[in-house]
């Protein structure tokens, strides 16, 4: 594509790709300098001309070569996220988009929707777990990328045969302008409780940030909120620059889409959907009360965007297993193993409380988890204590400790589990506190293991190593444990 078609007056170069960071500057890019937290691009514009950069856009004075050039804007990030959207053709303009923000459950919102929509419309995902559409698959950078790669994937999707998108939009990627020039159809709120705030600073700040993608939503899409969120219904409702639908169970009033007579078991979850359309039976094969929000949220928003009710409901009684969200691991071991991601108070409250539900007639739970690091602090201490409430045993372990000592994540975790009358341990290598976990556990328990769900690699210093995943090393201890017996490390 040519300078001048994204830039007006510019010369008639070729462009052959786009970077924000002069280390994945191409022969033929354009380099946009943007001031970040830890650096500014202004000072790699050298860099990028090194490597071949054809345009640098910046708004401060740079170090200038010739043979490049230099285009001065006043606001880089607005031009940045207006060039995403034509060099890549508009690409969330030829997707029905839906966007996912909230504390928890966007993974899982997202995936169903994909899953589900895809019965109908061909619908790519892209979030947490995975960028994917039709058969491929991979593992993303982040939850909500950058604006280069948000709308290169869309691209990539719509050329794969996607006619739509369910992406998960972070609190970072909406505060960033990561999703800026993403042309949504459908914003989904899931819930709103404590997290990222070594980030945002104070949970008004959070809010803010996910009420962006809200505020920006194009008059005739539609937004989908959770009737029984408190924390931000009414806010939510304020600031929407389109219509909204509501979903709930009824608990702070009624809601559009609501889930009556909700039935809870290990293996599945019945209710009766009401909506303006009537009432309906509904099964679903996922477990938890907290899922059955996800899964209003997804019908509610398929259903908003064409889906109608009578081809969506069957297809819900055998949803795709999430890949890492409450994933059962089952080796014919007489005790119970669940995976799952949860890494928030909130994630973790939800979690022992259905652990509580399915042990409540004898056995123990035993928590395997650790907490990130360099990430939000103050959370380490409370899933200590959350845990030590509802555990027996709290094995702590490491997860993504990046540049910071597991043992010292592990050493506030415990202090959490210990003030709150629970026993805990801490083994560094997750697979073998994963395997020690396994080996604890008597008939009718509960082992938990928390915090990565599917995640295939593990944060390191300043980087990632492939991490074989929660559920294959619970496989796999559990397949040791079957051929070697419990051995004599019960405590
Ligand atoms: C805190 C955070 O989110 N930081 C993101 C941010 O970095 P930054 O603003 O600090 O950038 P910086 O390092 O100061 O650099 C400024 C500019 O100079 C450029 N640069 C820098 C160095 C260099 O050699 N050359 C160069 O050109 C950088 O590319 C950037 O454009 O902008 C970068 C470019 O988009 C992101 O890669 C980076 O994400 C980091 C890697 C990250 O880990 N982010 C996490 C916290 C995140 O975003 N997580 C959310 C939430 C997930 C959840 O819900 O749990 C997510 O969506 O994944
Ligand atoms: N609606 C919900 N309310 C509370 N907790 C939830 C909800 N949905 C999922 N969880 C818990 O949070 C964990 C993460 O779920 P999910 O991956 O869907 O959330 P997320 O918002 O995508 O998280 P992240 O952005 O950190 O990836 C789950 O494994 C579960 O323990």
């Amino acid at each position: 594509m040519k300078l001048s078609l994204l830039f007006e007056g510019a010369p008639e170069i070729e462009i052959t790709g786009l970077a924000m960071d002069s280390r994945k500057v191409k022969p033929g890019s354009i380099f946009f300098c943007l001031k970040g937290l830890e650096a500014d691009g202004h000072d790699f514009a050298g860099k990028a001309a090194d490597a071949g950069a054809a345009a640098i856009v910046h708004s401060e004075p740079v170090e200038k070569r010739d043979g490049v050039c230099y285009l001065h804007r006043e606001n880089v990030m607005r031009e940045l996220n207006r060039v995403c959207d034509l060099f890549y053709g508009s690409p969330s303009r030829r997707l029905t988009m839906f966007g996912v923000t909230g504390t928890n459950g966007k993974s899982t919102t997202a995936s169903i929707i994909s899953d589900i929509f895809s019965a109908e419309t061909p619908c790519g995902y892209m979030g947490t777990i995975a960028v994917r559409y039709g058969n491929y698959s991979r593992v993303p950078t982040l939850t909500t990328p950058d604006q280069i790669e948000v709308h290169g994937d869309l691209a990539e999707m719509a050329e794969h045969g996607m006619k739509a998108a369910a992406m998960e939009v972070s609190s970072h990627g909406l505060s960033m302008g990561r999703v800026d020039s993403v042309d949504f159809d459908c914003a989904i709120f899931t819930n709103l409780t404590y997290d990222h705030l070594d980030y945002h600073k104070t949970m008004e700040n959070y809010f803010e940030a996910k009420k962006l993608l809200f505020r920006h939503m194009k008059k005739d899409g539609v937004a989908v909120l959770n009737a029984d969120d408190e924390a931000s219904i009414e806010g939510l409702k304020e600031c929407c620059a389109c219509r909204y639908v509501t979903y709930g169970t009824g608990v702070l009033g009624s809601a559009d889409y609501m889930a009556e007579d909700v039935r809870l078991t290990t293996e599945g979850t019945a209710f009766t959907l009401v909506t303006k359309e009537g009432v309906r039976p509904v099964r679903t094969n996922l477990i938890a009360l907290y899922n059955i929000y996800n899964l209003l949220a997804a019908i509610a928003a398929m259903h908003e965007c064409g889906m109608p009710l009578d081809k969506m409901l069957p297809l819900l009684e055998d949803i795709p297993q999430v890949d890492g969200r409450m994933e059962i691991i089952d080796e014919g071991q007489d005790f119970g193993v669940i995976v799952d991601y949860a890494h928030t108070p909130d994630g973790f409250d939800k979690v022992f409380e259905y652990g509580d539900a399915i042990t409540k007639d004898g056995g123990d739970i035993i928590a395997v988890f650790g907490s990130a690091g360099k990430r939000d602090k103050v959370k380490r201490k409370v899933l200590g204590a959350i845990a030590g409430r509802h555990c027996a045993q709290v094995v702590v372990t490491e997860e993504d400790p990046r540049n910071e000592k597991a043992a010292d994540i592990g050493e506030v975790i415990l202090s959490g589990v210990k003030e709150s009358g629970g026993s805990g341990v801490f083994v560094e290598d997750r697979k073998t506190a994963i395997e020690k976990a396994i080996r604890m556990a008597k008939p009718g328990d509960l082992v938990l293991i928390l915090g990565k769900g599917d995640e295939s690699y593990m944060y390191y210093g300043d980087g990632r190593v492939p991490w074989i995943g929660d559920n294959e090393a619970a496989r796999g201890a559990l397949r040791k444990l079957r051929s070697n017996g419990r051995g004599d490390e019960i405590e």
